[in-house]
């Protein structure tokens, strides 16, 4: 089914999840982008990817964004990937384009590109190499783009990590929404969660959290969703946590919260050695039985010895105890 594309009706029906009704609902996911072997893409690996979210209750899917690899692809491929899901998930997953690029000519072709083709809403990181140094200036780069698609629901990418860019996110929601009608939430992956809570009560904007390790927190401080990287192999986890939340039995939900910041450690340390994190967790991928090919160039894939070591480690942790999907 698909929702009519009026920001107001998404924001409503899609992301936002009332905090009483926390769920699979407002659980989103990100997307491992499928590479072939010699690191080209291998479009029909998003058939078995797509049964896979949706047989784990995923709702809604970010293309294009950091698990992607969305800045390592060319901007025809990236085109390929979203027509693909699109025409996979048909409508039974929402598709949130990442259109943010080097340069605003090509974030705006992805936008109008993502228009055209049927996504449900397009997300931006901020401009990477001249900084935006205020909120002007990341106000009026985000309306250029949001602009070009005023019909679909627009969520700016707060990654200060990544981007450097750690403006005010209160203070950037509230003086951005008068200029940007179709701004509707935010895609909030830093852990600075009094900001977040400050977004929260700013305006009605949906916040979907993006630090996988700590999202009992984000819940509990305003969040109304999740979207992040682990969430492509352990969905059970945290749908359990946010049941658990639900039901007001935190000291569950912390316990199942634990298990990704275990994993999120492990990550950090093979991320290390392949280049990055992204590169680690499509290690991870084959062990819930779905394997999306070696990361792109600068990353690099697992050695045979330190697949085998890091198989020992998952099973160390007590990985499959955890059920973290339905396989
Ligand atoms: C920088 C980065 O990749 N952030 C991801 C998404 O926002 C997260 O899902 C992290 O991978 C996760 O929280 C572990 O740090
Ligand atoms: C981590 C995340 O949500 C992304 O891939 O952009």
């Amino acid at each position: 089914m698909r929702l009519k594309k009026r920001p107001t009706e998404i924001d409503r029906t899609w992301l936002h999840v009332p905090s009483r009704t926390l769920g699979p609902r407002g659980h989103k996911d990100n997307i491992a982008r499928p590479l072939r072997k010699h690191s080209e893409l291998e479009l029909s690996m998003i058939d078995p990817y797509c049964t896979y979210l949706l047989n784990n209750d995923i709702k809604a899917i970010y293309v294009n964004g950091t698990t992607s690899e969305g800045k390592s692809l060319t901007l025809n491929e990236r085109k390929d990937i979203v027509e693909k899901w699109i025409a996979v998930s048909r409508g039974r997953l929402k598709i949130v384009v990442h259109v943010g690029a080097m340069n605003l000519k090509e974030s705006k072709e992805l936008t109008s590109h993502a228009a055209k083709t049927g996504a449900d809403a397009i997300a931006t990181l901020p401009t990477l190499f001249f900084k935006p140094q205020n909120l002007d200036a990341l106000i009026s780069y985000c309306k250029s783009i949001a602009s070009l698609a005023p019909d679909l629901p627009f969520y700016y990418y707060h990654l200060p990590v990544m981007t450097g860019v750690e403006l005010n996110m209160e203070d950037f929601m509230k003086e951005a929404k008068k200029e940007i009608p179709n701004l509707v939430g935010i895609k909030f992956s830093s852990k600075d969660l009094v900001d977040m809570i400050g977004v929260r009560y700013a305006g009605k904007f949906n916040i979907v959290y993006g630090c996988d390790e700590q999202l009992l927190g984000g819940l509990t401080m305003g969040a109304q969703g999740a979207v992040g990287s682990l969430h492509n192999f352990m969905p059970a986890v945290y749908q359990r946590m946010i049941g658990d939340i639900e039901k007001g039995d935190l000291e569950s939900a912390r316990k199942e919260q634990i298990k990704g910041q275990q994993l999120c450690r492990l990550m950090y340390r093979y991320g290390n050695l392949l280049g990055g994190n992204v590169a680690a967790l499509k290690s991870f991928m084959p062990l819930v039985g779905l394997d999306l090919g070696p990361p792109r160039e600068p990353m690099r894939p697992l050695t045979e010895t330190e697949r085998k070591q890091f198989t020992k480690e998952m099973n160390d942790l007590g990985f499959y105890d955890w059920k973290p999907a339905k396989l």
